[in-house]
Formats: C-alpha cells, sequence, structure tokens
C-alpha cells in the first residue's frame, strides 16, 4: 500500500467533511437514499451481532438522515424476524429528503410507529420493553445541547439499562471534538460510516461510543482529493513511511547522538528514565548531562548510556559545539526557575532537534513568548510534551476542545505540540493532528512522561522529522504500556518497547 493510501485510511472526518464526502458521492452518481440503504443495513448488521435474535428492538429516529438510517435498519431488522417498534421524535410530516424516502420505505403494516412531542412518557413502555435500543436521534448534524423532551428521553434510555447501538455517533456527542455539551446516549456499540470522526477518539465522546465499527457505505477514497482532511487516527498507517532504517553499512553516530540533561542529585531519575527511553527508541549513544552532584549518583545506575559532568549553564554552548550531538531533551527534574530558562534558551539557540517537557515547560509560565520566539528560530524541529496542566501555564490563553487548543498552540510556538493524557493529540505547526488511542490507563503513573519524551528524543537523533517523531513516539509509548500491562512502572517502559519495534522494523521491509 503507498504511503498516501495508507494515509487515507488514518484519516479522521469532521461531520462537516463528512458531509462534503456525501456530497461529492452524491454528484459522482450514487444518490443519497442508496448511501442511507447502506448505512442503514450496515446498522442492522451490527445489531444482528449485539445478540437477541428476534428479540424485540427499539429504533428511535430524529428529525435528519440520522433517524433515516434508523428507518432503513427498522426495515431490515424487521425482514430478519425482529420484533421491531420505532419511534420518531418529531411529526412524519417534518421529514424531508432522503429520511422521508426511507420512512416511506417502511413496512407499515409491519412497524407500530408512534409519533409523539412527549416522546419520553410515551417511549417509556417500549424501553421496558426492548432487548435492544438503536439510537439513531442525531448524528453529524447536531448543533445545539439536547434539551427538552429530547434530553428526557436520552436520560430515560441511558436509565434503562439495555444495550444500546448508536448510530453514526451517540446522540448529544459532537463528532468534531467529542464534546458532550448537554446529555448524550451511552452506547454498547456505535456504527459509523466511512471514516471516524475527531469525537469518536476524544474524551468525554470517546467512553459514550462502546465498541466502533466503521461500515463501507460505497464513498470513493477519491473524495479526498477535494477534502485534504488534515487530522487523522496516530499509527503506523501515518506515519510508517517516516520510520527511520539503519544503514545496513553505518555505525553508532550514523544513528544519532542524544543528550538529556539531568536534574540535582534528589532528583536524577527522570532523566535517567528519558536518556534509557531514547536509546530504546533507537538513537546510537545517548548521553546524560549531569550537574557535578548528582554526577555520582547518575555513575551508580548508569551503564549503556553515557555521562558527562556539566558545570552549569555557561558550558552548553561548548558542550554543543560537538555536531555529533543531535538531538536534545531537557525538562524531567530538571528543575524550575532561571537556571532552567537560560539553559533552554542556550540549547535552542544551537539549532538541534529539541524535546522541552515537564520543567522545561513550566519555567517559561512567566514568559512564554521568549520561548516561542527561541523556537521559531530554531531551524531544528522542536517538540513540547506538556499534560494538561503544563499546557494551561504555557498557553494561558487558548481554551476550547483538546484538538483545538492542541492545534493552537503549535501554531502559536512553532513547536509540535503534544498534548498529553488517554486521548493525547499530536499537533504540528503547519495544522496536521493526530489523536491517540493505544494508550491504557496504566500508563498514568510517574515517570512515564519522562519516557515518552525520552522516545521523540531518540526518534529526532535518527533523523525522524518533529510531526512524526513525535506521533511515532506517543503510539510507541502507548504500545509499550500494553505489552507491560496492569501494574507497570515507568521502569518496565523502555524494555516494553521492544516487541512494537520489531513489528514496525517487519512491517517496512527491514526485519
Ligand atoms: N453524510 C453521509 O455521508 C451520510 C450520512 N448519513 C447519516 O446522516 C446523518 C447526518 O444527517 P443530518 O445532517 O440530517 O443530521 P442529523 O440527523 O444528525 O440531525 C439533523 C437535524 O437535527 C436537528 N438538530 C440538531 N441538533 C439538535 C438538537 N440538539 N436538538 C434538536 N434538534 C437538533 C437539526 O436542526 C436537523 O433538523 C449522519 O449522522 C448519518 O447517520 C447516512 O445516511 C449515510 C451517509
Ligand atoms: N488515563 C490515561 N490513559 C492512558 N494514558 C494516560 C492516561 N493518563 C495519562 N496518560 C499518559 O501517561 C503519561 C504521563 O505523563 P506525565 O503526566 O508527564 O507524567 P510524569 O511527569 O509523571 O512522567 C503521558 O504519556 C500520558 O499521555
Ligand atoms: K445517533
Amino acid at each position: 500500500m503507498t504511503a498516501e493510501k495508507s494515509r487515507k485510511n488514518a484519516a479522521l472526518l469532521t461531520p462537516e467533511e463528512m458531509a462534503a464526502a456525501d456530497r461529492l458521492t452524491i454528484a459522482a452518481g450514487v444518490p443519497g437514499i442508496v448511501l442511507m440503504e447502506r448505512a442503514g443495513q450496515a446498522v442492522a448488521r451490527a445489531a444482528l451481532k449485539l445478540g437477541a435474535p428476534g428479540g424485540a428492538v427499539l429504533v428511535l429516529c430524529g428529525p435528519g438522515n440520522n433517524g433515516g438510517d434508523g428507518f432503513i435498519a427498522a426495515r431490515c431488522l424487521a425482514a430478519a424476524g425482529y420484533r421491531v417498534e420505532t419511534r420518531l421524535l418529531k411529526a412524519a410530516e417534518a421529514l424531508k429528503g432522503d429520511a422521508l424516502e426511507a420512512f416511506g420505505r417502511m413496512d407499515m403494516a409491519a412497524l407500530p410507529l408512534l409519533k409523539d412531542d412527549r416522546i419520553a412518557d410515551d417511549a417509556a413502555e417500549a424501553l421496558t420493553r426492548a432487548d435492544l435500543i438503536i439510537d439513531a436521534l442525531f448524528g453529524a448534524g447536531l448543533d445545539r445541547p439536547l434539551q427538552g423532551g429530547a434530553a428526557e428521553l436520552v436520560e430515560a434510555v441511558n436509565r434503562s439499562g439495555k444495550p444500546l447501538l448508536a448510530v453514526d455517533l451517540p446522540s448529544g456527542l459532537n463528532g468534531a471534538d467529542g464534546a458532550v455539551p448537554g446529555v448524550a446516549i451511552k452506547a454498547r456499540a456505535t456504527v459509523t460510516f466511512f471514516r471516524q470522526k475527531p469525537g469518536h477518539l476524544l474524551y468525554p465522546g470517546r467512553a459514550l461510543c462502546g465498541e466502533i465499527t466503521v461500515a463501507d457505505i460505497g464513498i470513493e477514497a477519491s473524495v479526498f482529493d477535494q477534502i485534504a482532511p488534515d487530522t487523522f487516527i496516530n499509527g503506523p498507517d501515518l506515519w510508517l513511511e517516516a520510520w527511520p532504517r539503519p544503514d545496513p553499512a553505518g555505525h553508532k553516530y550514523s544513528r544519532g547522538h542524544v543528550i538529556v540533561f539531568g536534574g540535582p542529585v534528589t532528583a536524577t531519575g527522570a532523566a535517567r528514565l528519558s536518556a534509557g527511553a531514547a536509546l530504546r527508541a533507537g538513537a546510537g549513544l545517548v548521553t546524560l548531562a549531569s550537574p557535578p552532584d548528582a554526577v555520582m549518583v547518575n555513575a551508580c545506575h548508569l551503564t549503556a548510556v553515557m555521562l558527562k559532568k556539566l558545570a552549569g549553564v555557561e558550558a552548553i554552548a561548548d558542550l554543543l559545539a560537538d555536531r555529533r550531538l543531535n538531538a536534545v531533551l531537557i525538562g524531567p527534574g530538571f528543575g524550575v526557575g532561571d537556571k532552567t530558562r537560560a539553559a533552554v534558551t542556550e540549547i535552542l539557540k544551537a539549532g538541534r532537534a529539541t524535546v522541552l517537557d515537564a520543567d522545561a515547560l513550566t519555567s517559561f509560565a512567566t514568559c512564554p513568548d521568549a520561548l516561542f520566539a527561541a523556537i521559531k528560530d530554531n531551524p531544528e524541529p522542536v517538540i513540547l510534551t506538556p499534560h494538561d496542566g503544563e499546557f494551561a501555564r504555557l498557553f494561558p490563553g487558548l481554551e476550547g476542545g483538546k484538538l483545538c487548543r492542541a492545534r493552537n498552540a503549535a501554531a502559536k510556538s512553532g513547536a509540535v505540540v503534544v498534548l498529553k493524557g488517554p486521548d493525547t493529540v499530536i499537533a504540528a505547526p503547519d495544522g496536521r493532528t493526530a489523536i491517540n488511542r493505544n494508550a491504557p490507563p496504566w500508563l498514568a503513573t510517574a515517570g512515564s512522561g519522562d519516557v515518552l519524551a525520552g522516545i521523540a528524543a531518540g526518534l529526532l537523533a535518527q533523523g525522524v522529522p518533529g510531526f512524526e517523531a513525535a506521533s511515532q513516539a506517543v503510539w510507541l509509548h502507548g504500545e509499550a504500556g500494553r505489552e507491560a500491562g496492569p501494574g507497570l512502572s515507568a521502569e518496565d517502559l523502555a524494555s516494553a518497547l521492544k516487541p512494537a519495534i520489531r513489528t514496525l522494523v517487519e512491517k517496512t521491509g527491514q526485519g
């Protein structure tokens, strides 16, 4: 598969982009009702998989095309022998276009159809009877919080405790950013079409989707010629082409040399975690630059990672005169304050691929613009890896959804921003973003972020561009978390990178 095709597989579409894909497909000769038939049939197939053969299915339909998918699914499930009831949120007269056509295709004799504005009360009995509920109330067209009868219905559905299958998106969830502005359906499973939306991957929305199926409804990838999505699922489809391939005839220096700046004697562990991870990520050499008082404790703990005594900020320029030190990491355990700001400024002046984490970020809380100016003067990529707290300190004016915050922060700072968490977002200054989904919750443990920063530095040292290095690092960190499993501590992560790295090496044909 070509890199271009893989990237298209990794694309995430906003509701607007999805509507454009729909329009382009219709313009190319596939009628909208045909797309809706395929969508509704995919929903019916997913319902069959959820079990209760021949059982009672309640299909809740909204006023738009999401409801249209529900009508088709209702017809298909009735034909498959299920006892199907539908409820329409608005009077049938309000339906139009493909949804009206789909409504007309239902066999009215077989399907008791009730329409009632006091729908929550009206639906109460049907909810009790149902073995499965299909949520076709609102999908990509949600444009405001659910209120009134719709909100009451959603709450009643969630209270029912019945298995719930959502069509496209759990109703109430914003597909663009995963926000839930009011109430929303909590689904056991969700069927979406063609490609996922950011809201399927971002919290809190992600927690409402259950198991997600992406159904092919006949929209061709050629629509990407006109819709150029810039948001992707983070994974090898997005960046395998950029995975570093060591020269078979090369040597350790041709795999890059990372320098990690370590902290004082009372806080040496973080930088060592980073350094070990940089080595595992494939850097040929890693050196830890240690303040004099911490040299002994570092020396007692380091083996493959090399150690260098660094007298102070004044010594940084001399150290970085060695151009073989081609990637720098500073922040973990380094300490917050003037000295850190001076060190970071000196490092950025030296023009190296750089990862700034933890204390290196917090130290600029009082003067973020000075940091952004220094980043923009550095010709090499810079990656910032804040968690939410560090992000808020460095980008106090940026609010809104995680995707939008990370994207604005990258544009503002000129750096690749890795906004960490269970749904880490990686954003490049050119507007590309990736959303990560493979991180297990047990990665939330002290020192885990230090390891992530180290992996990123190790990849930068091997010449991987900033956005790809950051995305690869976040994905590998997630894979390592899964490999190490529950009960992990940050020390376990570096060695747990090996199976994921092996898989990537094999995929790139180097194995
Ligand atoms: N775009 C595509 O490629 C396809 C879309 N399909 C379906 O079409 C859906 C999108 O259809 P629509 O654009 O009609 O959107 P929806 O069916 O999601 O909802 C639109 C309607 O709901 C109203 N509405 C929005 N938020 C509301 C709120 N909070 N309270 C009350 N009313 C509200 C709008 O005014 C509008 O009347 C998708 O989610 C999907 O299920 C499928 O039929 C297959 C193809
Ligand atoms: N609930 C979660 N699920 C998965 N990963 C998480 C979760 N919470 C945090 N993480 C990940 O754990 C790491 C924690 O990093 P950080 O907050 O910097 O911690 P530390 O400074 O202790 O290393 C980040 O990579 C983050 O994405
Ligand atoms: K829905």
